[in-house]
């Protein structure tokens, strides 16, 4: 266990919540907040683990992680296409405790590689799956967190997404040996999101529809109501 696996196995809204500055078409999320200001909102909501976007498609950058890091203790996920152990290095520097691997943009050797390497440097292995066969050459997968993406990064996730595809993969997954099968992108209410819980994965990450909301207290209290049901 690290400290990101331990946040989501005792959080009683297993959220990983994301700070994101804007959408694949360039849409502003923060709606005039500051970073501060969103990353107090996720603490408020009971947060266990903050995602920060520092990819350029995003509008991130690496400041952005060193800004939220000098925010929070919360555990934090890097979430970037990473492909180098150097990288990694630099990540958790900045004061990420995971690290994106997108098996989509690795061949296997290099995701085992490096999420040997992310193990080495303390890091979990926050690895994103989009097909059964990505799912197969996940690399010790009972040390990671293994996600479904429901978003397609080869259309640099501009379409909608399709949660009921990410949810058939789950026993691709599970068999990966993760012990945190994940829910990424795309995951729009607060039904939907407990949905993907009741039907077996253990924590979701969440950005755009958690930056939109009007509300983020009043998601989280609808989203309580749909667990409870
Ligand atoms: O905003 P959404 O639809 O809840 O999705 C969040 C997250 O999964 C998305 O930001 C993401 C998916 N893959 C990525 C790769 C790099 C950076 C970010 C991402």
């Amino acid at each position: 266990m690290t400290a990101f696996t331990d946040a989501l196995a005792t959080a009683r809204r297993p959220l990983v919540m994301e700070v994101k500055r804007q959408d694949a078409d360039g849409r502003d999320l923060t709606r005039g907040r500051s970073v501060a200001e969103i990353v107090r909102g996720y603490e408020e909501a009971g947060a266990p683990c903050v995602s920060v976007v520092t990819g350029r498609w995003f509008g991130g950058s690496e400041d952005l992680l060193a800004e939220v890091a000098a925010l929070t203790r919360l555990p934090l996920l890097r979430k970037d296409f990473l492909t180098s152990r150097r990288q990694l290095e630099r990540s958790r520097d900045l004061g990420a405790c995971a690290v994106l691997l997108t098996a989509k943009v690795l061949p296997a050797g290099s995701l085992a590689r490096l999420t040997d390497h992310a193990l080495d440097c303390g890091l979990t292995p926050f690895v994103e799956v989009a097909d059964a066969a990505e799912a197969a050459a996940v690399h010790r997968g009972a040390q990671c967190v293994v996600a479904v993406n429901n978003k397609d990064i080869a259309t640099r996730e501009r379409l909608a997404g399709d949660v009921d595809r990410g949810a058939a993969l789950l026993p691709d997954v599970l068999r990966t040996g993760t012990r945190f099968p994940v829910s990424a992108s795309a995951i729009d209410t607060p039904a939907r999101a407990a949905g993907l819980l009741r039907h077996g994965f253990s924590a979701l990450l969440m950005g755009t529809s958690l930056l939109d909301a009007p509300s983020l207290p009043a998601w989280c209290t609808a989203f309580d109501a749909a667990r409870a049901e």
